[in-house]
């Protein structure tokens, strides 16, 4: 399997249609610019769907699960294990993308790539097994160029079967104890930062804990020569879950699919996409500002600017399901609010 299709074009915005939207905008009765990023968000989704009514109506999610090698160096608060038991959860409707995607009438899809404890076949489980998990990357890389392909292969197939469904939005989100590890580690590579500034609680470790973490994730990357090469570092540090946002992402710009990133991992992985297909970050929406230390320095390396700063920090796409609401009262503002000369409000 090659790498080959990452580097196919990106659909194009339509530039006319933003256009349109901008002056539908300005007709409102509003001070111009007055709805704030409800007034972008709208004007980014027309251009995007070449339309003058954009609307969110079928949102896609998909969790991708795997586990990580790098878990053996006592990097999480929590147990390997619960990453496959998480995804019994996801399949149960009890995890909170469950509850999130069902209230936001959002298919769910879950996506098991390799689970230590692996809990089989589930409704509502794609089993595209990679490998149990990935290798401990502080003895080696995390995953061979093989797996790497295959992984990312998997996000792109999910980006099919959402386009299948009739989705207008594209969500991935993430379950895999450690990944915090794996994503900073991901990030202190391609934004040749250190470990200490990226390297957060996850989970929820103490600072003694977050100092390991770093240690860890420090030791990883001196195996290493300098270079900022996304695909390299993906199999060196990256998680199987994380390949997979990345290969998402990049597909949906390609198929014209817009996308919202979620927390700390998903930037991590979105990071990765934008160095492989540059053009992707046109198609990516930003949903929040995690709580996780290191999250606020991958949203500005990729100048996101997030729609929500909840103080969350758990993944799953909880946060990205939470700004769905937003986008579909920036259409609602966009499609039904009067012109001033509909409304015969006087205009400046
Ligand atoms: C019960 C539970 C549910 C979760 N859902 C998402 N995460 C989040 O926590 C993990 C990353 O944190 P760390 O790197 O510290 O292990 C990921 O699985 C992430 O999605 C969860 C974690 C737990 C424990
Ligand atoms: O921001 C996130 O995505 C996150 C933070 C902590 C743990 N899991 C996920």
């Amino acid at each position: 399997m090659s790498h080959d299709w990452l580097t196919a074009a990106c659909a194009a915005i339509d530039e006319e249609s933003m256009r349109v939207a901008r002056e539908h905008q300005s007709q409102l009765t509003k001070p111009p610019g007055s709805l704030g990023m409800l007034e972008t968000l709208a004007i980014r989704l027309a251009g995007m769907q070449r339309s003058a009514t954009p609307a969110v109506a079928q949102v896609w999610i998909s969790v991708f699960a795997g586990d990580h090698g790098i878990a053996a160096e006592g990097v999480s608060a929590f147990p390997q294990v619960v990453t496959g038991e998480m995804v019994r959860n996801f399949a149960n409707g009890g995890a909170a993308i469950s509850v999130l995607a069902r209230a936001l009438g959002a298919r769910l899809e879950v996506v098991n790539l390799g689970t230590v404890n692996d809990p089989g076949e589930l409704p509502g489980v794609r089993r595209a097994i990679v490998a149990a998990q990935t290798r401990n990357f502080c003895e080696g890389p995390a995953m061979d160029d093989g797996q790497l392909a295959a992984a990312l292969r998997v996000g792109a197939d999910s980006v099919d079967a959402a386009r299948e469904a009739g989705a207008a939005l594209f969500i991935g989100g993430e379950m895999g104890i450690a990944n915090t590890t794996s994503a900073a580690a991901l990030a202190c590579a391609l934004l040749d930062e250190t470990p200490d500034r990226l390297a957060g609680a996850g989970t929820g470790l103490d600072d003694a804990g977050i100092r390991h973490k770093a240690e860890v994730i420090g030791r990883a990357l001196a195996r290493y020569p300098a270079g900022n090469d996304p695909l390299a570092w993906l199999a060196r540090v990256g998680g199987f879950e994380i390949a997979a946002l990345a290969g998402a992402y990049v597909a949906a710009a390609q198929r014209g699919l817009p996308v919202l990133v979620d927390g700390f991992i998903t930037t991590a992985a979105a990071l990765a996409a934008v160095r492989i297909q540059p053009a992707c970050r046109d198609w990516m929406f930003f949903a929040h500002r995690s709580r996780e230390r290191g999250h606020a320095r991958l949203l500005e390396a990729l100048q996101a600017d997030p729609l929500l700063d909840l103080g969350l920090r758990l993944g799953e796409a909880s946060g990205a399901a939470s700004a769905v609401p937003l986008l579909r009262l920036a259409c609602e503002l966009h499609n039904r609010m009067a012109t001033f000369a509909q409304a015969q409000v006087s205009n400046a």
